[in-house]
């Protein structure tokens, strides 16, 4: 049964237009262009997916084929951009970094006319994973990569310059999932975000750096690192169980539970958990992924709230080695995506988007001389 939407928060209003996805249409089911998300995590690298999001078809073997070297020629690193990073410290939130990031790109290769959209997507596909990795080996372990891998993803990539090898099969088949998940959600708050800036017939990289500004925040995609912070301060699953009840008591948010649109569970949600359920196998201590597992029947069992798709994501990437602040960043490199083809979208039948408020403040009044004030 599909939730039933009003309230604050422009919940249930439709905004707009998209043929890029359906979002809980049946209650709980995903899909990106007529596709459902849990058949393209199963059967397709992430590159497929950001070609069907992004020109409207899945690709052929041999389209696939060029897509994939085309963004292999697009990793480099521009040496300002680089100087940049270097000079943010290793205190940032990586979220801010790409933020500035994405921004500095846009001052070095400007998106002059809506005809470089696509060239100027694929760049930052290409170029976001090594962007933050570079910055983090650079800040945290004072060593400065080289971005130009043999990695022949974008879900390699990021693994390859994170840990500064190539990744295994299953980490970078994880990866794929992940990736695919993540990339688009019709009007969520950061695609909004990204639509309002190009109603304006802003460039790309603005709308791109606004949107980060948006999923930045823990209603949203920082809801993964957030879960990580919780389900690494458990002990065990009892431990989860008591901790669990007491934030509940005190009227605490949970992060990684909840959606704004789904009403019985994120169908992204089953998907990660299964990976996160193998990488624990693999890794031989399943502790978190039990530990997560207890939060998931709690919350059903006390409050009916679900797991979306951020919070098996928290136990995934920590047995994959990655820092819980660079959670949110592949989030990013994945919604990109979903980002761009809303950018696309709103170009192509744009009106500006400017809502009217219900006025709450005072009524008509005279201006007092200062001096009598
Ligand atoms: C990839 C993504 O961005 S997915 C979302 C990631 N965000 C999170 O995980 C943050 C935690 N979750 C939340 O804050 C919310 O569930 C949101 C922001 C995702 C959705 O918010 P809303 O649409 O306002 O949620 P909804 O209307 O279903 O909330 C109903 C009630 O459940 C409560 N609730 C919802 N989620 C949670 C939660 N995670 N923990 C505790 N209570 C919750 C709300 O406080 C509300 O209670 P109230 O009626 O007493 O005020
Ligand atoms: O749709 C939303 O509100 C949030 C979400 O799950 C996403 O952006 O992936």
């Amino acid at each position: 049964m599909a939730k039933q939407l009003s309230g604050a928060g422009l919940r249930g209003q439709v905004a707009g237009k998209t043929a890029l996805s359906t979002v809980g249409v049946s209650g709980s089911g995903l899909t990106y262009r007529g596709y459902d998300v849990k058949e393209l995590a199963d059967k397709c690298q992430f590159e497929e997916v950001a070609y069907l999001i992004l020109k409207g078809e899945l690709p052929t073997q041999a389209q696939l084929d060029d897509y994939k070297a085309k963004l292999k020629s697009l990793r480099t690193l521009p040496q300002p951009l680089k100087e940049v990073l270097e000079r943010i410290p290793a205190s940032a939130h990586p979220m801010d970094v790409m933020r500035t990031g994405c921004s500095m790109l846009g001052n070095l290769e400007t998106e002059d006319s809506f005809e470089q959209q696509q060239e100027a997507t694929d760049r930052m596909l290409a170029l976001f994973p090594g962007m933050i990795n570079y910055w983090y080996n650079f800040s945290h372990k004072d060593k400065r990569i080289d971005v130009d891998t043999d990695a022949d993803s974008i879900a390699e990539q990021f693994l390859w310059t994170l840990h500064g090898e190539k990744p295994s099969e299953l980490h970078t088949q994880v990866m794929h999932a992940s990736l695919i998940l993540y990339a688009e959600h019709e009007f969520n708050a950061s695609t909004f975000t990204a639509r309002v800036c190009a109603s304006t017939l802003s460039d790309m990289h603005s709308c791109v750096t606004g949107a980060i500004g948006s999923l930045r925040g823990p209603l949203h995609g920082g809801a993964n690192e957030a879960a990580m912070e919780l389900i690494e301060g458990m002990e065990n699953p009892d431990d989860a169980e008591q901790k669990l009840l007491g934030m509940l008591e005190r009227k605490e948010k949970i992060m990684g539970f909840g959606h704004a649109v789904y009403s019985e569970s994120d169908p992204r949600n089953a998907i990660i958990k299964l990976w996160s359920e193998k990488l624990a196998q693999e890794n031989g201590n399943t502790s978190l992924y039990d530990i997560s597992e207890r939060c998931e029947a709690v919350m059903w069992r006390e409050k009916k709230l679900f797991c979306n798709a951020d919070f098996f994501h928290a136990s995934a990437y920590n047995y994959m080695g990655i820092p819980t602040k660079l959670f949110t960043p592949i989030f990013v490199c994945s919604r990109l995506t979903g980002w761009a083809g809303h950018v696309m979208e709103q170009r192509a039948d744009n009106r500006i988007i400017r809502p009217s408020a219900e006025y709450t403040g005072e009524e008509l009044r005279p201006v007092t001389a200062i001096a009598d004030r």
